[in-house]
């Protein structure tokens, strides 16, 4: 399979489901990476998926993905979105595209949350969709030239 995608979600991520569920709702991230691997399946492309809680850990997945030849990123780089410039560096050095997507939208909550040190780099920016911004995310990025 030519085309594969990283999905990466940063810290906290992991607790979705039962973190402030009136903020990011019910699902968990499992039920979320299982869907996308569904819906890849359908789509023809090969899925990777990271998560965690680490800066380094999520620098050193973004430089496997060049060696891995994928074709795109999309990332909830969550807390990171809003202090990392040593995941923007990572992303920028490997130049793959991605998406940039918050489950929550950001610019309605506090004022700490409206920057964001990805989304001048990013292709698409997805916010505030709920879960559902993972689907929308995976079909956008399978099926655009952009990621070809
Ligand atoms: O952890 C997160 C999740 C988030 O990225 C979102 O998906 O809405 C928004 C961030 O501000 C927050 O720190």
């Amino acid at each position: 399979m030519s085309r594969s995608i990283l999905l990466i979600n940063g810290p906290n991520l992991n607790l979705l489901g039962t973190r402030e569920p009136e903020i990011y709702g019910h699902e968990t991230l499992s039920d979320v990476v299982g869907l996308a691997k569904l819906n890849a399946e359908k789509l023809d492309v090969k899925l990777y998926d990271f998560q965690s809680n680490h800066e380094g850990a999520i620098v050193d997945r973004i430089q496997q993905a060049r060696d891995e030849g994928v074709k795109g990123i999309i990332i909830n780089p969550g807390a990171f979105t809003h202090t990392s410039v040593a995941i923007r560096d990572a992303i920028l050095g490997v130049d793959i595209p991605f998406i940039e997507l918050h489950v929550s939208n950001v610019h309605a909550r506090e004022a700490f949350r409206h920057h964001s040190y990805f989304s001048d780099k990013a292709v698409a920016i997805i916010v505030g969709f709920g879960v559902k911004g993972y689907e929308y995310a995976l079909d956008f990025v399978a099926t655009s030239l952009k990621f070809a």
